[in-house]
C-alpha cells in the first residue's frame, strides 16, 4: 500500500506520515523544498520524540521524497499508483496541490480502487476546498476524473512545534493526538490508519477542535503575545492571560453544547485536557507560531470571528472571544507576512472596511459594531 503525503512540514513527519507509516503504508513525502526533500529522499528513517507524560519515541522509515516543484511528472506517477493523498501544506495551498492530484488521476489505471484523498489542515471542509480546487483545474473531465477518487474531511489534532534548528528530520511532538475521518466516503473500504477514529459526521468533532484546541490556543498566543511571554507554557503561567484563554473556551463551549448538543460536563473535562496540553513544559512552542497568518485566523469562519459569530447570533456571549481579537489585532512578528499586512490595513482602512475585508463579518452581523469598535480604537 503506497500514500503520497504533500508536506513534508512538522504535522506531515510529525504526525500525518508516522500514521501512515503504522498502518503499514509507504509514504511518499512531495514537497517544495529541495534540501527537505533531498534529506528525506538520502534517509533510511527518521525518529519522532514524543515529549511530556508517556511520550516514547516512534521511528518511521520505508518512505521515498519528490520535488512537486523539480519533478511534477514523477509526483503524478506516484499518485496514479497510490491508495492514498494526505496533505499538510496549509489551507491557502491547497490550490497548488489539486494540479498534481488531478494529474495522478488521469494516469490512473480504470480499474484501480478509488484514490482516498484526505486533507489534514486546520478548516472546516478542507478535503471539499481541495477536490473544488481540483474541479476546476480538472474543466470537462472532471467528472470522469472525479469518479476515480473518494474524498473525506478530516481533522487533525496534535500539537507540532516549530523544529529547534539542527533537528535535522527528527521532529518533537506532544504524545497525544486525535486524526477524526469522515466514514460515509469510503464505504466498505476505509483506509487503514491505527489511530484514526472514523465518524459518519465531522461537523460537530471539527467545530469541537477547532473552536477548542485552536480558538484557546490563538487565545493563549495573541493574549500570551501582549503579556510579552515568549511561549504558550509562558503565557498560560501567566494568570490574566490564563483567566482569559479559559474565558473565551467557556464561550466556545457553551455554543457547541447549544449547537451540537455536547454534554456541558464533558466540554469541560475536554476544556482541562487541552489547557494541560497547552502547558506541557517540555514543548518548545512559540507564541508567533501559534498566532502565526492573523489575517487568515482572523477570517469569518475560522476559530475567533467563527465561534463569536455565531455565539451572538444565539444570544450567547462572546466578550471574552472579542477581547482575544483585541488582542491579535495587536499580533506582531517581522517575519509574518500576514501580521505585517494586518499592521498595514489597521492604519489604511477606515474600521468598517478593515471589519468588512479582514473579518467578513456583514455590516448588519451584530459582531461587526463591536469589532469595528475595537478598531476604532486604534485610530485615536
Ligand atoms: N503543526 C501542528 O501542530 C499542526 C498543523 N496542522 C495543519 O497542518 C498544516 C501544516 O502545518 P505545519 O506542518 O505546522 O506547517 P509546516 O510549515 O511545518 O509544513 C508545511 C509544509 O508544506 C510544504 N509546502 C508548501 N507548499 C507546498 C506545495 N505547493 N507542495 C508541497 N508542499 C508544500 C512546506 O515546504 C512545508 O514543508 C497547516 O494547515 C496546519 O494548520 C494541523 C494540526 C497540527
Ligand atoms: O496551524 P495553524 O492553523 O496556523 O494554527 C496553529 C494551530 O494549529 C496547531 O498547530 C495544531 O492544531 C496548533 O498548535 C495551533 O492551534
Amino acid at each position: 500500500m503506497k500514500a503520497v503525503h504533500f508536506g513534508a512540514g512538522n504535522i506531515g513527519r510529525g504526525f500525518v506520515g508516522l500514521l501512515l507509516h503504522e498502518g503499514g503504508y509507504e509514504v511518499v513525502f512531495s514537497d517544495v523544498v529541495a534540501p527537505l526533500v533531498q534529506a528525506l529522499d538520502a534517509a533510511e528513517s527518521y525518529t519522532v520524540h514524543e515529549v511530556g507524560d508517556g511520550g516514547t519515541d516512534r521511528v518511521v522509515d520505508g518512505f521515498r521524497a519528490v520535488d512537486s516543484a523539480q519533478s511534477p511528472e514523477a509526483v503524478a506517477e506516484e499518485v496514479a499508483t497510490a491508495e492514498v493523498v494526505t496533505t499538510a501544506v496549509g489551507p491557502m495551498i491547497l490550490k497548488h496541490i489539486a494540479p498534481h492530484v488531478v494529474a495522478g488521476l488521469r494516469r490512473r489505471a480504470a480499474d484501480a480502487p478509488p484514490l482516498q484523498v484526505m486533507a489534514c489542515e486546520n478548516a472546516i471542509g478542507a478535503t471539499d476546498t481541495l477536490a473544488g480546487h481540483m474541479r476546476e483545474h480538472a474543466g470537462a473531465d472532471w467528472e470522469e476524473l472525479s469518479a476515480r477518487a473518494v474524498f473525506a474531511n478530516t481533522a487533525v489534532d496534535r500539537i507540532v512545534p516549530g523544529q529547534p534548528e539542527g533537528a535535522g528530520l527528527d521532529v518533537t511532538v506532544e504524545p497525544f493526538y486525535e486524526w477524526a475521518i469522515e466514514r460515509g466516503p469510503f464505504g466498505e473500504n476505509p483506509p487503514h490508519i491505527p489511530g484514526a477514529h472514523f465518524v459518519d459526521d465531522l461537523g460537530p468533532y471539527i467545530e469541537r477542535k477547532l473552536f477548542t484546541v485552536n480558538t484557546g490556543h490563538a487565545a493563549a498566543a495573541y493574549l500570551g503575545y501582549r503579556a510579552g511571554a515568549g511561549t504558550i507554557a509562558e503565557a498560560l503561567g501567566d494568570e490574566a492571560v490564563g483567566s482569559g484563554v479559559a474565558a473565551a473556551l467557556e464561550e466556545t463551549s457553551a455554543l457547541l453544547v447549544a449547537k451540537h448538543g455536547f454534554a456541558a460536563e464533558d466540554m469541560a473535562s475536554y476544556r482541562e485536557t487541552i489547557l494541560g496540553r497547552f502547558r506541557n513544559p517540555a514543548l518548545p512552542d512559540t507564541v508567533q507560531r501559534v498566532g502565526r497568518q492573523p489575517l487568515r485566523k482572523l477570517s469569518r469562519h475560522e476559530r475567533l470571528i467563527g465561534p463569536a459569530s455565531q455565539a451572538v447570533e444565539q444570544g450567547l456571549g462572546a466578550e471574552a472571544l472579542l477581547a482575544v481579537v483585541d488582542a491579535a489585532l495587536d499580533f506582531r512578528d517581522a517575519d509574518d507576512e500576514q501580521a505585517n499586512q494586518l499592521e498595514g490595513l489597521l492604519a489604511d482602512l477606515p474600521p468598517r472596511d478593515f471589519v468588512e475585508q479582514v473579518t467578513g463579518l456583514e455590516a448588519d452581523h451584530p459582531l461587526a459594531g463591536p469589532v469595528e469598535e475595537l478598531v476604532a480604537r486604534r485610530r485615536g
